[in-house]
């Protein structure tokens, strides 16, 4: 592990609407029997018989299911580490609500921050969200991701 969970140990894990946010919900259930302390935000389920199962492993009293009120302004007072499975490589065009508004607040928080203390580490799975999958950050828009999470 590069980021051990006895210096960044609050993780939140924001998920997508597709295979990518399934992606984070079990990486979201990994992370959580590593000893990390986990969170999750999932604001658009698609209603998908195996997207429900991996919802049900996780949802316990040990991680839990943020809604938007839960989600402070400023996410580098809460958390160590914030996983992006919003979108992988089915991500086309720029990102419609509420995405358009999540995929900025990694961004910001490390524009803003990085400069002067410590901020969230930023781990995208697969393909950092806004990105096309060939084309790249096409609109310069997309999450710069500290670390990438990619299986072959
Ligand atoms: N197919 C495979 O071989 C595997 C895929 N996996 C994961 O699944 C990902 C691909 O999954 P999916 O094909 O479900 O796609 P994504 O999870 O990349 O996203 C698809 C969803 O995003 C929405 N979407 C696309 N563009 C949008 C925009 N501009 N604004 C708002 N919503 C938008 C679509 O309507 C759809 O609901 C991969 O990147 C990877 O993380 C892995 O689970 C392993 C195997």
């Amino acid at each position: 592990m590069v980021y051990r969970s006895t210096e960044y140990n609050r993780v939140l894990t924001i998920c997508g609407p597709g295979n990518n946010g399934s992606d984070g919900r079990v990486a979201a259930r990994h992370l959580h029997h590593f000893g990390y302390k986990l969170s999750v935000y999932y604001p658009k389920r698609a209603p998908k018989p195996l997207y429900d199962v991996v919802i049900l492993w996780l949802e316990s009293p040990c991680v839990p299911f943020l809604s938007v009120e839960d989600l402070s302004m400023d996410l580098s007072n809460d958390f160590d580490i914030l996983v992006d499975a919003m979108f992988g490589f089915s991500f086309r065009g720029t990102p419609r609500p509420p995405f358009d508004v999540l995929i900025q607040r990694p961004i910001s928080i490390q524009n803003h921050h990085r400069m002067h203390q410590e901020s969230p580490i930023v781990v995208s799975i697969d393909i950092p969200s806004g990105w096309h999958v060939e084309e790249g950050d096409i609109n310069g828009e997309g999450i710069k991701p500290d670390m990438l999470v990619y299986i072959l």
